[in-house]
């Protein structure tokens, strides 16, 4: 990475003293900070040192209680947030998590992420984040409806269908989005879209379930145009096995590539075959309805091989999680922040990767992404690569004003459409602002994001 511009230094240290205990946050801070150097430098760019000053301050932070009771009749009380990042472009957008590690450094990174993500894909959206640390894994159906009843018996009072739009990532899927809605109609007496990834019965939008993960695939398939190749016959491992994962994988097939490994929080699966449509259906059956470990895939494919994670690599710079070792074409990190390191991005490089996307929330930590550059290896950084997902909750707001139904076929065109211009606006920006012919995406997405959030915070007085 560049040195910060010394314009930029006084704003990252207020942004260091005001947060001195939230490292995700500051990580994803000086990220977009070393990219703004080039504009705030430009003729005219003082401006743009006023908006960054005020960018990374939350206009709101909701902190509540959620109570609620186990099956046993025990009172469990866990915290909900909700962080109202920036409204600039359009009401507050962005899912909400339900994971033991949510805290308010997680979240602040996510909705920061979240602001410039949205703007990229052109869609009237503004950004936040929002969630609990309430861990799902071994609840009940009964004790998760209760909770999302109960975190919904707060959160009703900050959302809106103009103010406040939150959908689903880790931990929250169509199951939880359900719950949550038919709890704040309950509440309220208001059928509204407050929420995107609903059930296609009512209100959410075909395709939004598999956006994130196809949208990704059509961001590597424009990174692959621009190098005058595609992705067809190509090996391509994915970390994760949720949501972004498994339709990740299932776009990867559809364009003839072969995806040989995926993982979870135990563990490495690799299926030297590849994971057909077939297998992937077994995936799908053990994460999303047996919830289970994907370990249990060996016990109807046996030729495939697990690796049982023996330690967490999330902080050692010199050890790194065994999926990167693996020889791919394509690399796609799709499980969660900081899982692919400089030791994993080192890895890549010596087996001769090609492109890494990032379809999970800044899954690189610097040090990876400063490996990958100096390989000059293609780089989807997860606020371009990983939009599809929110730009098609974008499409689900349009059809609930609309009070009509898209069909699949019209919102998978609008969503190829959407990465396709990603992609295109981020190769653009990078010709023009970077100096070295290296197609430098996270300048691209950042610079692109930035300013057309600044634009908007500018002519509204930066208020
Ligand atoms: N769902 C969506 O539409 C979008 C999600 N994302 C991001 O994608 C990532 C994955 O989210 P989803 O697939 O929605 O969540 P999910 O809850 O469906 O799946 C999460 C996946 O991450 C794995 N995981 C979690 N912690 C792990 C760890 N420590 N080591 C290895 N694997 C771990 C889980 O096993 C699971 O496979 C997150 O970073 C999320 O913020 C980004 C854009 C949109
Ligand atoms: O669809 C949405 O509103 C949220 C998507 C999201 O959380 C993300 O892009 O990280």
């Amino acid at each position: 990475m560049t040195g910060m511009s010394k314009l930029l230094e006084p704003v990252f240290d207020a942004v260091k003293a005001r947060n001195p205990n939230e490292p995700e946050f500051i990580q994803a801070t000086e990220e977009i900070l070393h990219s703004l150097g080039p504009v705030v430098e430009a003729e005219g760019g003082e401006k743009y040192i006023d908006v960054a000053k005020a960018i990374f301050e939350p206009e709101r932070v909701v902190q509540f209680r959620v109570s609620w009771y186990d099956d046993d009749g025990k009172l469990h009380v866990n915290r909900g947030f909700r962080v109202q990042m920036n409204s600039a472009i359009g009401p507050y957008k962005g899912g909400l998590r339900l994971h033991p590690t949510v805290n308010l450094s997680i979240l602040k990174f996510l909705a920061t992420e979240q602001v410039l993500k949205n703007a990229v894909t052109t869609l009237p959206l503004g950004g936040g984040k929002g969630g609990s640390d309430f861990n799902p894994k071994g609840r009940s159906e009964a004790e998760i409806r209760r909770f999302c009843q109960a975190f919904m018996g707060e959160l009703y009072r900050h959302i809106g269908p103009d103010t406040d739009v939150p959908a689903g990532d880790i931990g929250v899927s169509g199951r939880e989005v359900g719950y949550m809605f038919g709890a704040y109609k309950k509440i309220t007496n208001r059928f509204q879209g407050i929420l995107t990834g609903k059930g296609p019965t009512f209100g959410g939008s075909l395709i939004r379930p598999e956006s994130t993960g196809y949208g990704l695939v059509f961001f590597v398939r424009q990174m692959y145009q621009a190098k005058g190749d595609t992705l067809e016959g190509k090996t391509v491992i994915i970390s994760g096995s949720g949501n972004v994962a498994q339709y990740a994988t299932e776009q990867v097939n559809k364009q003839g590539g072969k995806v040989v490994a995926l993982s979870d929080s135990k563990g490495v699966l690799v299926d030297e075959a590849g994971i057909t449509d077939k297998k992937l259906a077994e995936v799908m059956d053990i994460k999303n309805s047996r919830r289970t470990s994907l370990r249990e895939y060996m016990e109807k494919f046996p030729d495939a091989k697990w690796t049982d994670f023996s330690e967490q690599y999330d902080d050692e710079e010199d050890k790194c999680n065994p999926i990167w070792q693996l020889k791919c074409d394509v690399a796609l990190p799709c499980a969660t922040q900081n899982e692919l390191n400089a030791a994993g991005a080192q890895a890549l490089v010596d087996n001769g990767v090609t492109i890494v996307a990032e379809g999970a929330n800044m899954p690189s930590t610097p040090g990876a992404i400063e490996v990958l550059r100096k390989a000059k290896v293609a780089f989807g950084p997860g606020k371009a690569s990983n939009a599809g997902g929110v730009a098609t909750s974008g499409l689900e707001m349009a059809q609930n004003s609309q009070r009509m139904a898209w069909t699949a076929k019209k919102v998978e065109e609008e969503l190829d459409g959407i990465m396709t211009r990603i992609h295109a606006d981020c190769v653009s920006t990078s010709k023009q602002y970077s100096t070295d012919d290296y197609v430098d995406y996270p300048l691209g997405a950042n610079i692109t994001g930035f300013l057309k959030v600044a634009e908007a915070m500018l002519a509204q007085g930066l208020a």
